[in-house]
C-alpha cells in the first residue's frame, strides 16, 4: 500500500550516539569531514559530500533524536510541534517594546527545521542576493545562486516545469498545496486577478502580488531535506556516510598553534548512566562544517573560541579568532490577525474533529487538508511611499502577507492574515549564558528597535488590510477586520496608521526565520565572521553553512535560500578539495592575501622592466 511502501522509503537511517560510540569503546573515531547539524542544510552538504565521493568518510552529528515516520505528515505541524522535545524552544529575552520573552521555535531532529516547518517553498528576491554580493558576499548574487535553487527543485507543477527559473530533476520535491476546493483560497485569487493583484507564481519572473502557495511535499508526506536528500544518499552510500543522532557538539577541537579545527567533542549520553553524558571527540581529517541553525552555530562557535574577546573573558574561554560571532541577528517579523465574514465556507477552527472522508483521501491518495499547509496564499507587496525613502526597487517587495484558512473559535467563518515585515533593519545578538555547553544561548532579539522598522511595518500591514476592505469581493461576503486590542493602543483609531504604530509595537514576534549571526561576506570586513566560501576567517579546515551566514534577510520564508546555501556549500568544498588537495582547509588570511599581492606586484615589477 502507500502507506508501506513509504514507511519504508522514508525510514531513518541514523544510529543513536550511543550505539556507534559505546561506553566501553574509548578510541578516536576519523572522519574526512564532520557535519555538525542535521538540520536543513546539514543534511544537504552531507549527502551532497557523500555522493560525490565514495572514499570520503562522513559523520553528520545530529543533537536530536531520530523522526519518526509521523513526523512526515503535513498535519503533524498543525498539531504543534512546538515546546515537545523536537523543538528548541529558545526564548529571548523581553522584546523591547512589548517586553513579552518570545519563544522562537527551531527543530531538533533529523532534519532540523526542515521537518519541523510549514512546508511552503519561497526563494525570496533577485536583489535580496543583487544585495549580498554588493556588501561583499562575492559569488552569491542571484545570478550565481539561481543554478543552485534550480538544482535542489524538481516542481511538480507542469506549467512550472517548462519554466527555466525552475528545476524539475532535483531532489526537493515542489507542489501546488494539495487542498483544492478551498473557498477562501479561490475567492482571494479571484479578487486578486480583478484588481491585478495575481501572481501565478512568486518564485518566477516577479515576486509582487497574491500567488497560490508551493509545498516542500510529496503524496502526501513533508519534504525535508531529510526525506530529500539524506535518506536516499544514505541508502546509496551508506558505508561512508554516519548519520549519529542524540549528539550534542559541544565543542570545535582546534589546535590553537596552528589555528585549524581537528574534530569535534560531543556528548553522549548512556542508557543507565546518570550524571553528565561522557564526552567523546571524532577527528576530521579535512573539514569541520558547522550547520547547526543560526542560534546554535554562533554558540559553538564562542564555546570553540572563536568570538569577540569580551564576551569570551567573561567566561574563561581562550581567544582563538576575534570574530564578530553572534552579532547580525536578523528575522523576520510576524504579528496575527483575523477578519470576520459571513460565509461559512470559509474558516476551520483547529484542532477539529477530522471528517472520515479526510482521513481516506489523506490515507489513500496523499492528498485533502491532511496534507496541505494551512497556509493557503502568499501576498508580496512593495510600498512605495517607502522605496522613497530607503530606495527598494520596485521589484522588491516590504512586506508579505500569509493567509491561513484558520478560525480561532469554532463554528465561525473566519480567516488569519500573517503580515510579515520581510527586511528589517534592526539586529540582535546570541551571547552565552556561561561557558557549560548545555546551558541555552542568551537571545537578545531587539525587534524593531530601529523607527524605521515601526514605519514600514505599519504601513504595510495597513497596506494589506485596506486591500481586503476595499476589494468588492470580500464585501459580498461582509468582510470584517477584527483588530487586535493591545491595552497600550487603547483610544486610537483602528485602522489609522497611529494605530498600527502602536500596535506593531505590542504585537510583533519572530516569525521563526533568524539568520545572519556567522555573517559572510568580504574578508576584511570586520561585521563579517566567514568569507565567501564560507570559511571561518583565520581558522583552517572550518566552515559555517546555515542560516547565520545569510548577510541580511530575503524576501520570504528561510527554508529555500537555506537549501541553497547547502547546495552551495557543498559544491565550494567539493571544489577546494578537487583543486588543490593538501591545502584547501585553508583560511583565506589577511596575511595570505597580503604575501599574494607582493607576489603579483614582484611579477609585474620582472615583466614590467624586461
Ligand atoms: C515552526 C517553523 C515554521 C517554519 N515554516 C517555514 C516555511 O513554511 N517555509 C520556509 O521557507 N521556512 C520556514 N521556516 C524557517 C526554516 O525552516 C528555517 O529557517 C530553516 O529550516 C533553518 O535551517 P538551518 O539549516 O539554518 O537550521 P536547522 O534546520 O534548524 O538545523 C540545525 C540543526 O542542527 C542541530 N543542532 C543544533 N545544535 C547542535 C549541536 N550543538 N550539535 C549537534 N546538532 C546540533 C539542530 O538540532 C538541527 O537539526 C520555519 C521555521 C520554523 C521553526
Amino acid at each position: 500500500s502507500r502507506t508501506t511502501h513509504w514507511m519504508t522509503e522514508l525510514k531513518t537511517h541514523d544510529i543513536p550516539a550511543r550505539e556507534i560510540f559505546p561506553g566501553n569503546d574509548s578510541t578516536t573515531k576519523t572522519y574526512d569531514f564532520i557535519i555538525v547539524g542535521a538540520g536543513t542544510a546539514g543534511c544537504v552538504v552531507a549527502s551532497r559530500l557523500a555522493q560525490n565521493n565514495p572514499d570520503w568518510k562522513i559523520l553528520l552529528l545530529e543533537a536530536g533524536s531520530s523522526e519518526e515516520f509521523s513526523h512526515s505528515f503535513p498535519f503533524k505541524h498543525v498539531a504543534k510541534i512546538a515546546k515537545t522535545p523536537l523543538d528548541w524552544n529558545f526564548t529571548t529575552l523581553p522584546l523591547p517594546y512589548s517586553g513579552v520573552k518570545d519563544h522562537i521555535e527551531a527543530g531538533r531532529v533529523i532534519g532540523g527545521s526542515s521537518s519541523t516547518n510549514a512546508m511552503v517553498y519561497i526563494r525570496g528576491n533577485p536583489e535580496d542576493f543583487d544585495g549580498w554580493a554588493r556588501n561583499g558576499a562575492t559569488g552569491w548574487s542571484w545570478a550565481d545562486v539561481l543554478p543552485y535553487f534550480i538544482k535542489s527543485e524538481n516542481n511538480n507543477n507542469p506549467e512550472l516545469r517548462k519554466s527555466k527559473l525552475h528545476g524539475t530533476s532535483g531532489p526537493m520535491h515542489t507542489i501546488d498545496n494539495p487542498n483544492g476546493g478551498i473557498h477562501l483560497q479561490d475567492l482571494l485569487l479571484a479578487a486578486a486577478k480583478e484588481d491585478g493583484f495575481y501572481n501565478a507564481d512568486s518564485n518566477g519572473e516577479s515576486q509582487l502580488g497574491w500567488a497560490p502557495i508551493q509545498l516542500n511535499s510529496f503524496e502526501g508526506y513533508r519534504w525535508s531535506t531529510a526525506n530529500a536528500y539524506l535518506r536516499p544518499s544514505v541508502r546509496k552510500n551508506l558505508p561512508n556516510l554516519h548519520v549519529v543522532s542524540d549528539a550534542e557538539v559541544t565543542r570545535i577541537v582546534i589546535d590553537s598553534a596552528t589555528k585549524t579545527a581537528t574534530g569535534v567533542e560531543f556528548a553522549v549520553q548512556h542508557e543507565g548512566l546518570t550524571g553528565a553524558p561522557r564526552k567523546v571527540v571524532a577527528n576530521a581529517r579535512k573539514e569541520v562544517v558547522v550547520s547547526s541553525g543560526a542560534i546554535n552555530s554562533p554558540k559553538l562557535l564562542l564555546l570553540s573560541g572563536i568570538g569577540p574577546k569580551a564576551e569570551l573573558d567573561k567566561h574563561n574561554i581562550t581567544q582563538l579568532a576575534d570574530l564578530p560571532v553572534g552579532l547580525n541577528l536578523h528575522d523576520h517579523y510576524m504579528l496575527q490577525m483575523q477578519f470576520s465574514t459571513n460565509d461559512s465556507r470559509i474558516g476551520r477552527h483547529f484542532p477539529q474533529p477530522t471528517e472520515m472522508s479526510e482521513v481516506q483521501e489523506y490515507a489513500t491518495k496523499g492528498t485533502g487538508i491532511l496534507a496541505a499547509s494551512p497556509i493557503l496564499v502568499y501576498g508580496f507587496f512593495h510600498l512605495p511611499n517607502q522605496a522613497k525613502l530607503d530606495g527598494t526597487p520596485d521589484t522588491q517587495p516590504h512586506v508579505q502577507a500569509s493567509i491561513a484558512n484558520i478560525a480561532v473559535a469554532p463554528g465561525q467563518s473566519e480567516f488569519m492574515l500573517s503580515p510579515l515585515l520581510l527586511r528589517p533593519r534592526s539586529t540582535g545578538r546570541i551571547t552565552l549564558t556561561d561557558g557549560i555547553s548545555s546551558s541555552p544561548p542568551i537571545i537578545d532579539h531587539q525587534i524593531l528597535a530601529e523607527n524605521v522598522d515601526i514605519e514600514v511595518y505599519a504601513e504595510g500591514w495597513q497596506f494589506i488590510v485596506n486591500y481586503f476592505v476595499k476589494s468588492e469581493s470580500f464585501k459580498q461576503v461582509n468582510l470584517q477586520p477584527i483588530y487586535p486590542q493591545p491595552s497600550n493602543c487603547s483610544g486610537l483609531v483602528n485602522g489609522s496608521i497611529e494605530y498600527y504604530r502602536c500596535a506593531v509595537k505590542q504585537l510583533t514576534r519572530s516569525a521563526w526565520h533568524p539568520a545572519g549571526t556567522c555573517r559572510m561576506g568580504n574578508l576584511t570586513d570586520e561585521r563579517t565572521v566567514v568569507d565567501p566560501t564560507l570559511r571561518v576567517k583565520g581558522i583552517k579546515g572550518l566552515r559555517v553553512a546555515d542560516a547565520s551566514v545569510m548577510p541580511s534577510p530575503t524576501s520570504g520564508n528561510t527554508h529555500a535560500p537555506i537549501v541553497m546555501v547547502g547546495e552551495k556549500a557543498a559544491d565550494m568544498i567539493i571544489d577546494s578539495w578537487k583543486s588543490n588537495p593538501s591545502t584547501s582547509g585553508s583560511p583565506t588570511s589577511r596575511s595570505t592575501l597580503c604575501w599574494a599581492s607582493i607576489l603579483h606586484m614582484t611579477l609585474l615589477a620582472i615583466f614590467t622592466s624586461s
